[in-house]
């Protein structure tokens, strides 16, 4: 006969819902969690299917509105905006990252005016509008010029904070890059925010956005830039910089393969809001399980989104974010 200790017994903490929704309110999942990130085509009218990640969309300017109302109506707070060009010209410099035909820019006026409220997070990053599809400016011999690079990202940022950002978000992983946008964003520095993707890691799961966003490098790779996945002594040194340049959010990207890194800077900085990243692999591979039967969807993602607020993420930027609304309009996600 086993004799049970009364101390060693748990289940007595957890035999009821709400008393398990008191050992999970600092990891629960609302709509203030969310972010949505959006890819806008230069073609106004189109709605795109991309391959690799069923249910997710190109859409043209004049589609925002119909798409996003009825999100907004279900709580959503914020989106996060790339721009994707077919018609526009692609250059060495990205010009069309901020001409006044850039598909962002011209979203953001709209969005505003429609959602008074949703707060516009726009990416940053060459990749989308380069010839060569790499996020800086590069030297003829093919390496990045660091310093026309980040200059170039401040221009960028400046336009979409003129054209009416809230937050603007460099994901190019140059070095100096949220000191030069904070510099060239010049009277805009305390309405805009600066959202920087602290720790970004060359990664796998980059795969279906580049299809998404037409951002393929034409040659090489992006490790010179991106940080190597076994290095959170970079990761950490890469966030420190941030804070010290003057970043306002930290983000982790990706997502569900860089829960310590999330932890280890959140804990060492605490003061800043955290945000995590489940990029366009994370969500194929959980939305592609499900459709074959080998996870419920809503199970599968409620227990990745629970890891990562478990870790420590304020907010999670995520493809899933329409479908959360949704079963968050049911009732809790636990
Ligand atoms: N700056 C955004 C990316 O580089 C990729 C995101 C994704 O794979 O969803
Ligand atoms: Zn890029
Ligand atoms: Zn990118």
């Amino acid at each position: 006969m086993i004799k049970q200790e009364a101390r060693n017994i748990l289940q007595s903490g957890y035999f009821h819902p709400v008393l398990r929704k008191w050992h999970t309110s600092s990891t629960s999942i609302s709509a203030d969690n969310l972010m949505y990130p959006i890819f806008i085509t230069d073609a106004k009218d189109a709605v795109e299917p991309i391959k690799n990640m069923p249910g997710v969309y190109r859409y043209g300017v004049n589609q925002l509105k119909s798409i996003l109302s009825p999100l907004v109506k279900q709580g959503l707070k914020s989106v996060l905006l790339f721009g994707v060009i077919t018609d526009l010209e692609k250059d060495k410099t990205g010009s069309s990252a901020d001409s006044t035909a850039n598909p962002v820019v011209q979203a953001i006026p709209n969005l505003r005016k429609w959602f008074p409220d949703l707060v516009i997070a726009c990416d940053v990053c060459l990749c989308a509008y380069t010839d060569h599809g790499h996020c800086g400016i590069l030297y003829d011999d093919g390496s990045i010029n660091n310093m026309d690079s980040i200059r170039r990202i401040g221009e960028i940022a400046y336009s979409y904070g003129t054209a009416g950002a809230h937050i603007v978000a460099p994901s190019c992983m140059m070095d100096g890059m949220i000191a030069a946008i904070k510099s060239s964003l010049g009277y805009l520095v305390h309405s805009v925010s600066v959202l920087s993707y602290s720790a970004k890691f060359f990664s796998s799961f980059y795969g279906p956005f580049r299809e998404a966003a037409k951002s393929a490098p034409a040659f090489g790779d992006r490790k010179c830039y991106q940080l190597p996945g076994g290095s959170s002594g970079l990761a950490q040194r890469a966030a420190e910089r941030d804070v010290r340049e003057g970043a306002d959010m930290l983000m982790v990207k990706p997502g569900l393969a860089y829960l310590d890194i999330v932890k280890q800077i959140k804990s060492s900085h605490p003061e800043y809001p955290m945000f995590i990243y489940q990029v366009s692999g994370e969500y194929s591979m959980l939305y592609l399980a499900a459709e074959n039967g080998i996870m419920d969807l809503k199970a599968g993602v409620t227990e990745v989104l629970q890891s990562m607020r478990r870790a420590g993420a304020d907010v999670i930027i995520t493809y899933f974010t329409p479908k959360i609304l949704e079963w968050l309009a049911e009732g809790d996600l636990s």
